[in-house]
């Protein structure tokens, strides 16, 4: 019989994404296919979802799905197998899964206590004709499966809770209880109970028999005291369920030799046409022809967890080595600010582009000599996989799946024909500075620059591996 997983998550590639958790949940079922395992993706039915669905068909219905009626549809996009909440009064909202103007939705504990409810529905087998041997519950708003599954005291399927991000843990007031269908034992350390109210994400970490991060050193670190933030007691004591899986990116979306989105394609034999994909981005980003240092490009958040702070702090320096900048990106208003000024100051040599850009994000990556990436903390990172992909060094802070990704090109690597990009100590302007410095001194070294960038694009950054290591999880736990 098919060994099946279901996937629990809020967003998925390509039909809604505010970030990289998107891009896994999204990626993941195709690499899962080659390891003989089916993946069926459960996600709230929001208007951009159900814009995209095909053959969608209802299956299950519920008079009082957390304050309203709901459907379950079993539906196809994008080549993948879903089931989609259809609960208008919980999902049917426009923009972010999360948010309208006012900020976070009220409701969201109601919002995404029905995936995770939904999710356990299905564990349970209330389809007829579905059975999972797994569900695997991404992020904090998926959480609440694996207690609903254990608080069913029947029998279950296995369980994996991945972290993406411990920074959002989503939480609520204890009063909610019952209201989000938790039995009242659930109120304890040993249950639901997080810091006098109710963790979706402590939930999770608690009741599921596996829990995985996204990368083997971010595994490390959030089980230390500040890298645990909150969590890092129960991740301790949970130490010999907790692994590491590096992330993957989709080689077919992310492929320099055939990329819509580049002026022409390019391989690490034919790097010379990768000219044609800087000049496009230096037009785009209205940067002046300056061939004398490299041009950097960031695609990110802005915001605290990615360091751009560090980023203006040394733009002096980075200016002073001729070097030019280009960013993508949008978030903290303060961020956003200081890049606008710092583009109105420096025309020519500083570009920037608010928003959120899909295919400028692959010229960023074709058209860029380097991808700064400063992060604070960093679980995984997708940007600098696609970056070696792409043949844009790398220059990342020494954190979680940065560290982990990134051969720092040191006098031993260089020696040993191993480097594939540059890694500094933190997001703090005089590391950077320093590393901008090492960027600048590799970069007189044209061919082994070259040698650098083919380093990168050699690096397997598929899922092929990763989906491997699932695989042998999902039939330990099933
Ligand atoms: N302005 C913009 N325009 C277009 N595209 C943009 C963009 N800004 C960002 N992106 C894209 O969004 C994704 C961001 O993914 P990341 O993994 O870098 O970070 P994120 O913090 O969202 O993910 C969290 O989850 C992922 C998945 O596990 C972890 O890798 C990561 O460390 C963790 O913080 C990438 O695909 C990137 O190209």
């Amino acid at each position: 019989m098919t060994f099946t997983v279901l996937s629990v998550a809020s967003e998925l590639y390509p039909l809604i994404k505010t970030g990289g958790l998107a891009d896994v949940a999204g990626a993941l079922p195709g690499a899962l296919a080659a390891e003989g395992i089916a993946v069926h993706s459960l996600l709230p039915g929001y208007p951009a979802v159900m814009q995209r669905l095909e053959q969608a068909e209802p299956v299950l219905h519920w008079d009082d799905l957390f304050g309203g009626p709901g459907r379950l549809l079993a539906a196809r996009a994008a080549g993948l197998d879903l089931f989609v909440i259809d609960a208008p009064h919980l999902y049917a909202r426009p923009g972010s899964p999360y948010a309208g103007p006012e900020g976070d939705f009220r409701d969201n504990p109601q919002r995404f206590a029905g995936l995770g409810w939904v999710a356990a529905e299905l564990g349970l087998g209330r389809l007829s004709g579905f059975r999972a041997d797994v569900v695997h519950a991404h992020d904090w708003q998926a959480g609440l499966a694996p207690a609903y599954l254990h608080y069913a005291e029947a029998s279950r399927p296995g369980t994996v809770m991945t972290v993406h991000n411990l920074a959002f843990q989503g939480q609520c007031a204890p009063e909610l209880l019952a209201a989000l269908r938790l039995p009242p034992q659930a109120w304890a350390m040993d249950g639901v109970e997080y810091y006098g109210g109710i963790g979706f994400l402590k939930a999770g970490l608690h009741f599921a028999d596996r829990i995985t991060t996204v990368s083997p050193s971010y595994a490390a670190e959030i089980r230390t005291e500040e890298g645990g933030m909150g969590l890092g007691g129960l991740l301790r004591s949970r130490a010999a369920d907790l692994s590491g899986i590096l992330n993957g990116i989709d080689t077919a979306v992310w492929n320099p030799e055939a990329d819509a989105a580049l002026p022409g394609p390019y391989s690490s034999d034919t790097l010379s046409a990768r000219e044609a994909s800087r000049a496009a981005l230096r037009r785009r980003m209205g940067l002046a022809e300056r061939p004398v240092a490299p041009l950097l490009g960031i695609v990110s958040r802005l915001s605290w967890q990615k360091g751009m702070d560090a980023v203006l702090e040394a733009l002096p320096a980075l200016l002073g080595h001729g070097m030019q900048l280009a960013v993508l990106g949008s978030g903290d208003p303060a961020l956003e600010e200081g890049f606008a000024a710092a583009a109105a100051a420096h025309p020519g040599q500083v570009g920037l582009h608010r928003g959120y850009d899909e295919a400028l994000a692959h010229l960023v990556q074709g058209g860029s000599d380097a991808l700064l990436v400063p992060s604070r903390f960093e679980p995984c990172g997708l940007t600098q996989l696609c970056a070696l992909r792409y043949g844009a060094l790398p220059v990342v802070a020494r954190v979680g799946g940065l560290a982990d990704t990134v051969i720092d090109a040191n006098e031993m690597a260089l020696a040993a024909g191993v480097g594939t990009g540059v890694q500094f100590a933190a997001a703090a302007r005089a590391p950077l500075e320093a590393a901008l410095g090492r960027l600048a001194a590799l970069w007189q070294d044209r061919p082994g620059w070259q040698q650098l960038q083919r380093n990168g694009m050699a690096a397997d950054v598929s899922w092929r591996r990763p989906a491997r290591h699932y695989a042998a999880l999902y039939r330990a736990v099933a």
